[in-house]
Order: structure tokens, then sequence, then C-alpha cells
């Protein structure tokens, strides 16, 4: 708990631990609902994979020397007799089990008939099983992801692979967002002292790139401290992590604090030491839920949503905590003082390098919507072109941003 300005890593760590202390309970769900949850429990293999020799050639299983007399076949998904002589083979189908007493395999284009019928041909490698042995891609009870993993299309498919019906999973973290701001317009063109609300209809796509649902979406929210509490009550009904948007300084309508004090909340981090950002704050509130007050500046926002409620969700989801890349810059980054300084910048294709982009002041999102992410400069020190920093990535999707 602090109430005083937070190092921009620590209060990273802070926002982490947080979230993995509060996160849910495991559930068990079937394997097409697990994508984008994550493993409660390591995934390790039920059996020996593959779970019997397995044919990967279409043609005979032999044993002893040429020609061999066919005997019967095995197609996939059937349980081979053995080949008990020598001098026999058994036509055998790509996936099929390979009988116990044979000695290789030859496949079809590589072999001919006699006229009685007998099988001629080479096995490819000379008499070595070349088929898939049993436990060749995993031992029966081996580990083969860790608990934490997140669970993708293929994480899937190694769980059916295995045998698996279900998987035990974390909850996906319910969040909600108010936007507070009585000068916000919803519709039309900005003008006459007011602006569009540009958090509203942005927010809840980074919150569901970063694996939470998004249970409610209200605002703006009126400007009194009564309307506040009212709202955040609401939402805390049915989100585990509010977000707000506005209000995190002391200004003559900035009501976030007091209702923060009138709900019971206790602060995590109230502010960062980073800019621009710094109003942001994370507060714990009774019954393990969370609000996340992001400052109104809406490049501000974001910073403070990738810099506190990423690694929250990330705890929440039971995920390992997010560690930064490293790139190098192309130009110059000054620092800031005391405080991080996290500039806007594009990604070459490579991810190698970051290049700063323009139109980056805090109360625009033109440079954001240019730019993968932000290059971070610690305090107390410049960053010069060739420099190698760590780089704070948006959540961005395959295809986003290319
Ligand atoms: N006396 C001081 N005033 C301010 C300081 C300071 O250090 N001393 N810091 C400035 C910085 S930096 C920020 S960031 C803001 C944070 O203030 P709040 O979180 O209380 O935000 P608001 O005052 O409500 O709004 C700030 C600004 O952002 C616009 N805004 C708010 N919400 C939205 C939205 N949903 N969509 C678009 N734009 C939004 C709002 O109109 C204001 O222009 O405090 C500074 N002041
Ligand atoms: O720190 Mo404010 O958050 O620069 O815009």
């Amino acid at each position: 708990m602090s109430d005083v300005s937070v190092d921009w890593e620590k209060a990273r760590e802070l926002a982490y631990t947080a979230g993995r202390a509060a996160a849910g309970r495991a559930e068990p769900v079937t394997l097409s609902e697990a994508d984008g949850r994550t493993l409660a429990e390591p995934l390790r293999a039920l059996t020996d994979l593959p779970a019997f020799p397995t044919s990967s050639i279409d043609g005979w299983a032999v044993r002893g020397a040429k020609p061999w007399r066919p005997v019967g076949r095995v197609l996939a998904g059937q349980i081979a007799p053995p080949l008990t002589e020598d001098g026999t083979c058994v036509e055998i189908a790509t996936g099929a089990m390979v009988p116990a007493g044979a000695e290789a395999l030859v496949r079809i284009e590589a072999s001919t008939r006699d006229g009685d019928g007998r099988v001629l041909g080479e096995p490819r490698n000379g008499y070595v099983p070349e088929w898939r042995q049993p436990g060749e891609e995993a031992a029966k009870d081996e580990e083969l992801l860790p608990a934490g993993t997140a669970v993708d299309p293929a994480v899937i498919g190694v769980a059916a692979t295995c045998g698996y019906e279900s998987l035990s999973v974390y909850p996906r973290p319910r969040a909600g967002l108010l936007v507070f701001g009585d000068e916000l317009l919803t519709g039309g063109t900005p003008g006459a002292g007011r602006v569009r609300d540009s958090l509203g209809p942005q927010i809840p796509g980074w919150l569901r790139r970063l694996g939470a649902t998004v249970e409610m979406v209200a605002g703006p929210v009126q400007d009194t401290l009564d309307a506040h509490v009212t709202a955040v009550r609401e939402n805390l009904s049915i989100a585990d992590v509010v977000c707000t948007t506005g209000g995190t300084m002391h200004g003559p309508v900035d009501h976030l604090h007091p209702a923060l004090t009138e709900l019971g909340a206790e602060y995590i981090v109230n502010t960062v030491a980073v800019r621009p950002g710094f109003p942001m704050l994370l507060a714990r509130l009774p019954g393990n839920r969370f609000l996340a007050g992001l400052p109104g500046n809406p490049q501000s926002a974001v910073i403070a949503l990738i810099t506190l409620v990423a690694p929250l969700l990330a705890g929440l989801q039971g995920r390992p905590a997010p560690v930064l890349p490293a790139v190098e810059l192309t130009g110059d980054v000054r620092g800031r003082g005391g405080d991080t300084h996290l500039a806007l910048a594009r990604l070459s294709h490579d991810g190698r390098t970051a290049t700063p982009v323009g139109h980056v002041g805090s109360a625009m999102l033109r440079g954001l919507a240019n730019a993968h992410g932000f290059a971070v400069v610690r305090p107390g020190s410049e960053a010069a072109a060739g420099d190698v920093v760590p780089f704070l990535p948006l959540p961005l999707l395959t295809g986003e941003r290319p």
C-alpha cells in the first residue's frame, strides 16, 4: 500500500502480486470453451504418446526375408494380431497399429507382387522399426505444459491428443468501465468546450485483448460524489476489476479519491513515477475487487491500463507476470528526470528496433494508433539511438498494426 508516487516497475509488481493473490478458483471447462483461458494445473500425458506402435505409411508390415505372404490387413483404428511367422506380412494403413512381430515396413509404392500374390520390395531403411514408437512424443504422466500456460488452439489440440475432455482453468476476470467527465460527448463532433469520449469506445477492446470479459460500460457519470459512489457500487456488483477514466486528480469535480474513501478502498498504488500518466491508481475494494483509476488524458489512460491493469489481469488469470522484451532505439528519447518516460514507438517488422512516433501528447491518440507500444526510459537516464531499452507492448492481436 502506498500514498506516494511509486516507481513504475515496482507499481507493475504490486499490481501483479495483488492480482495473483486474488486469482479465482480453478474450474473445469470443455476443450472448446478453454480457448483463451489459463491452465490451473500442468497438462500431463495421460498415456504414452503415441499410445501404440503406429505405422507412418501405407504398405506392408513384414517379418523375415522376402517374399512375404500376406496374412491379413490392419487399418487405422483396429487392433493388429501379431505376425508370428517369418516370410509373412500384413497390409497396413497409415495410422494403424503395427503388429507385434513385425520387423520392417515396406511402402506400397516400393512393393510388387509375384505370381503367387506374395509381396516383394525393400524396406526404405533396412530392417529397422521405422514406425512411430510408443512414448516417442511423450511418456505417460510427463508434464507437457506447466500451470499458468495460456490456452490457445495448439494447447487444446495437445490436450485432445492426450485424451482430455476438459481442462482445469482459471476463470476469466470480469471487468467494467466507468467514464467520468461532464464535458464528454458520446456522439457528434467536438467543439464549444466539449470533447468526444474516446475511452468508453476504446478501453473495452483493450480489456478483452488482456483476457477480461467486459460486463458493463457506463458513463459519462455525472460529476457528483454521490453519482460516482453509486456507479462504482453498481459496477463492482458484477465486475472483479472496475476501470474508471478521469477524475484522478484533485480538481473541483474530481471525485474519485473521495469516492474510494467512501467505499472503504485500500490503495495498492496511488500515483506512479511515470510520464505520461502519473495520476494512475489501483485500489483494492472489499470482496477482493479492484478499481483501476485511469487518468483522463486519453493516452495516459491507456498507459495506466497497460502499466497496472495488464499485470493485475495476468495475476488474476494465473498467468506469469508479463516480461518486457528489449528493443534497440533508432532515435533519441529524452529522459524525464526522476520519472520513467514511456515514449510511443513503432517496431520494425522483425521486432528488434523501435522508432519513436510523432503526436505523442498525453491528450492525443494519433501517435498511439500508429505505434506498437512504448519505449521505456528509466528514471535518471536518457536514451540515444542505438541504445537497447525495455518495450511495453500494446496488447495488439496478430495482424493489427502490421
Ligand atoms: N494542477 C494540475 N493539474 C493537472 C495536472 C497536474 O499535475 N497538476 N496533471 C495533468 C495530467 S498529467 C493529467 S493526466 C490529468 C489527469 O486528470 P484527471 O484524471 O483528473 O482527468 P480529468 O481532469 O477528468 O481529464 C483530463 C483531460 O482528459 C480529458 N478526458 C477525460 N476523460 C476523457 C475521455 N473519456 N475521452 C476523452 N478525453 C477525456 C478531459 O476532457 C481533460 O482534458 O490532470 C492534469 N491536470
Ligand atoms: O500524466 Mo498526464 O497523465 O501526462 O497526461
